[in-house]
């Protein structure tokens, strides 16, 4: 096979996020491989000699914390993970400093939540905060807040915040750091023979197929990944997944290297509000669209009218993000509701010129208006 040509984002690119897993930084649990750590921050000391500036999104504090309690294995309770979280990201992040001081560069903490990112105002602070700090320029390393967020709200993976980071910064390039040398159409660890691949699209569903589940220190495996890829490419980012072990990985990919899968995106990038809405991952309901309401969506990009909805589900206040899915329940996209939960159900089916009658207002004709909508 011809070697396919790397995209320009990686090696001209401006910004770049580096995710960098558990599975990589904890020397297969045994506490953080300080001798690695030491050689990617080397490298993003390089990249930034070379005028690339670098998010670094770091996973590693409950690895972490569990070593330095001395806790041998992975407890199941959340209190006592969310408590190894916390005695762990110090260590992290103290880590993290003290080697970038050796390379005159100085670190920020930001550890970040779904709601940070689903709230519009702590949306833009996160995005200016992070954009102000890499002018200074400070490496910002972000991680999960994990000490607040319970499973049903969290990211869980890092990988999808990294996607997440590399939309609200921005970036040319996200690169997934992990134990493999890239994504491969099987798991390696479980079919040696599996081919490494190259090149694909970064909403390619061939790659989806192949993509499974995380080992045991890891959480999202390569699922998360081409999730990521995917979602990172709604902001025009490249995404390259390679492997974390490899001597001068990030510094090589700078120069061109052919190293890991580079997943290219494919469709054209949206616009930052729309970004932000396809980064909602949770919402807090979902409305049901019939087949006309769909193909007035999707085909024609109007916005959702009311008289087009057959059922709404959930509680949501006006102003948030529902879901939106057809009569077989496939998700088509998100959108943020100009009506709360109570009066959506209300006015389900029926025209905009009856809701004055039916609820004594009228706060806007559109359900969802199309500037508030994106299609997945
Ligand atoms: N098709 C695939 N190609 C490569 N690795 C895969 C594939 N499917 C599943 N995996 C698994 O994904 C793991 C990496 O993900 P994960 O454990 O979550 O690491 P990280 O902490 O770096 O995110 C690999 O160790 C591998 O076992
Ligand atoms: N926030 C968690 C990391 C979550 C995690 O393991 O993610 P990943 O490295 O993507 O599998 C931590 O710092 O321990």
């Amino acid at each position: 096979m011809s070697e396919a040509v790397r995209h320009t984002a990686l090696t001209e690119g401006k910004r770049w996020v580096v995710k960098i897993g558990s599975a990589l930084l904890t020397n297969d649990g045994k506490g953080l491989d300080l001798m690695r750590i030491h050689q990617w921050v080397s490298q993003i000391a390089a990249l930034r000699e070379q005028g690339v500036e670098v998010v670094l999104v770091s996973s590693g504090a409950v690895a972490a914390g569990l070593s330095r309690l001395g806790w041998t294995t992975r407890p199941e309770s959340m209190e006592l993970l969310q408590a190894a979280a916390a005695v762990g990201q110090t260590k992290l992040v103290q880590t993290y400093e003290d080697l970038f001081q050796q390379y005159d560069c100085h670190t920020a903490q930001i550890l970040l939540t779904h709601e940070d990112l689903s709230d519009r105002r702590r949306y833009l602070n996160a995005r200016s905060t992070l954009r102000t700090l890499l002018t200074l320029p400070v490496i910002p390393i972000v991680n999960e807040n994990d000490t607040v967020v319970t499973d049903e709200i969290r990211f869980g993976d890092n990988d999808t915040l990294g996607a997440l980071v590399a939309n609200l910064v921005e970036a040319d390039a996200l690169i997934l750091l992990t134990d493999q040398d890239g994504l491969f159409n099987a798991d390696p660890r479980s079919n040696p023979d599996a081919q490494l691949i190259r090149q694909a699209k970064a909403t390619d569903p061939d790659i989806k197929a192949v993509a499974g589940g995380g080992g045991a220190l890891g959480r999202g495996g390569m699922a998360t990944k081409v999730r990521a890829a995917s979602l990172a490419s709604r902001s025009g980012a490249v995404t390259v997944i390679a492997g974390g072990r490899n001597d001068h990985v990030l510094t090589r990919l700078r120069a061109g290297e052919q190293l890991g899968t580079e997943l290219v995106p494919d469709l054209e990038p949206l616009a930052a509000r729309k970004q932000w809405l396809a980064g909602h991952l949770q919402t807090k309901g979902e409305l049901t669209l019939d087949a006309g309401a769909r193909k007035a969506l999707t085909e024609q990009g109007k916005s959702l009218l009311a008289v087009g909805v057959l059922a709404a589900k959930g509680r949501f206040q006006r102003g948030e993000c529902v879901s939106l899915v057809d009569e077989n329940g496939v998700l088509l996209g998100r959108g943020l509701c100009n009506y709360d939960s109570d009066d959506a159900q209300k006015i389900l089916r029926q025209p905009s010129q009856t809701f004055e009658s039916i609820l004594g207002f009228m706060a806007e004709p559109e359900l969802v208006h199309r500037d508030n909508l994106v299609l997945l």
